[in-house]
């Protein structure tokens, strides 16, 4: 396959890039790769701790979707292995270690997840365990070798807590250096990751000198803020659109993202053509409610299609702008194990509104629960099905259930 000229493919890897260290440097390998017909790999590692996707990964992932539609190689190194480590990678606590089998699991949830942005058939997945599982002791002194304790605490993580007197264990130093090696594993030409990850990228350029291969290229992508508009969009920090939840959380969510982060998203997360974004941010300041409303229903036909956004789009119209109970709701009807009085608690558990007890009871005390458009106070509420139901339950703004009585009446 021809690969496209070398500026025309980088207009397009330039967009939306917050750093190309160095840039002439992949002008440079774009061009080689063209003359001899040979794709470059493109390196992107993840941490399968939390293997639920964002719309923030997205923007990683959209980046190594383009190396891939230029012919590129992309591979995708699950850190099975540093994931048992926990890279506290842009905080400044910790990560949890998990085992192998568990990072296992967490990555085949990753690769899928992520082949709904990627192309499959041009993506390979290596597990970083294979090579780094075997290393042996005298290795891993080697490795550690390559690398000075103050250019370790010029991480910014590193420094702040070493800063603050906090522990760091010596295995947190093998994170980065773990992650380094596997850009020399692979021979990577480019390796791309968050801003956050810029100290780790950049290591594995000196990791791969010392083992006389070209340095790869490290390419950083900003960090899109969470729907709180402030901090980086994460699972753990409660603020994040996953990239697989349904189309009506999706759409609700988007729309409840602040108005100064329309055109950002827009940028990074959606695949509207460069030309047009000047206009793009222009209509988002002039009519940032139906900016944000285009936005929505775009995020949701990429990945659940044009008609999901039309039924979300008419969801979040009907129940947040118009204030009433949408026609199609969803239903539940208690099983003989819900008993004849049910906790609300479990109830709404059961009918998917929410995740656990703990969730539902925070909720009540916000004051998000309703039973037929009646706020519910009491978090020790029983409910007999028998006798109350149908009903229309809700939770916060956008999450419904119509409960029916049970199947054999008062029977449960
Ligand atoms: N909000 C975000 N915006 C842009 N890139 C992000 C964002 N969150 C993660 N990334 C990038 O995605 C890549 C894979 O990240 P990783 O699997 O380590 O997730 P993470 O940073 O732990 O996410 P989370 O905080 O949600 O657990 C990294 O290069 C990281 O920088």
């Amino acid at each position: 396959m021809a690969f496209p000229p070398v500026d025309e493919q980088m207009t397009v890897l330039r967009r939306g890039a917050e750093e190309i260290v160095p840039e002439d440097e992949l002008a440079e390998k774009l061009r080689t790769s063209r003359e001899t017909d040979t794709p470059l790999t493109v390196k992107l590692g993840c941490d399968p701790s939390r293997p639920d996707l964002h719309l923030g990964h997205t923007v990683v992932l959209r980046k190594l979707r383009q190396f891939q539609d230029f012919g590129h190689r992309a591979v995708l190194i699950v850190g099975d292995f540093t994931g048992m480590i926990g890279d506290p990678s842009g905080r400044s606590k910790t990560r949890p270690q998990l085992t192998l089998e568990e990072t296992r699991e967490h990555g085949q949830s990753y690769y899928e997840q992520a082949t709904r942005v990627l192309d499959p058939n041009k993506t390979e997945i290596r597990y970083n365990s294979e090579w780094l599982d075997e290393m042996r002791f005298s290795d891993v002194i080697e490795l550690a070798a390559q690398q000075t304790v103050a250019q370790m605490l010029k991480r910014d993580d590193f420094n702040e807590r070493y800063e603050a007197g906090q522990p760091i264990s010596l295995h947190e130093f093998l994170y980065p250096l773990a992650q380094a090696r596997d850009s020399v594993h692979i021979e990577a030409d480019v390796e791309l990751g968050g801003t956050d990850q810029r100290f780790n990228l950049l290591l594995a350029r000196r990791l791969q000198e010392a083992n006389d291969q070209a340095a790869q290229v490290c390419m950083m992508l900003p960090l899109l803020e969470g729907t709180d508009g402030s901090d980086k969009m994460s699972k753990s920090l409660d603020n994040a659109i996953g990239i697989a939840e349904a189309p009506e959380d999706m759409y609700g969510k988007t729309m409840s993202v602040p108005d100064d982060l329309i055109y950002r998203y827009v940028e990074l997360v959606t695949d509207i053509p460069t030309e047009q974004l000047p206009k793009v941010k222009q209509f988002a300041e002039s009519n940032p409610r139906a900016a944000k409303a285009q936005l929505a229903r775009r995020i949701v036909e990429m990945y659940h299609g044009e008609e999901a956004a039309d039924r979300a789009e008419e969801h979040f119209e009907q129940t947040v702008v118009e204030g009433g109970v949408p026609d199609d709701l969803p239903e539940y009807t208690p099983t003989p194990e819900d008993g004849a009085e049910v906790g609300l608690l479990n109830l709404m558990r059961h009918a998917d509104l929410t995740d656990s007890n703990s969730e539902g009871r925070r909720m009540i005390e916000q004051g998000a629960v309703t039973i037929d458009e009646e706020k519910v106070t009491d978090t020790g509420r029983y409910i007999d099905v028998a006798e109350e139901a149908p009903f229309v339950l809700q939770v916060g703004k956008r999450r419904f259930a119509r409960i029916r009585p049970p199947e054999n009446g008062t029977d449960v």
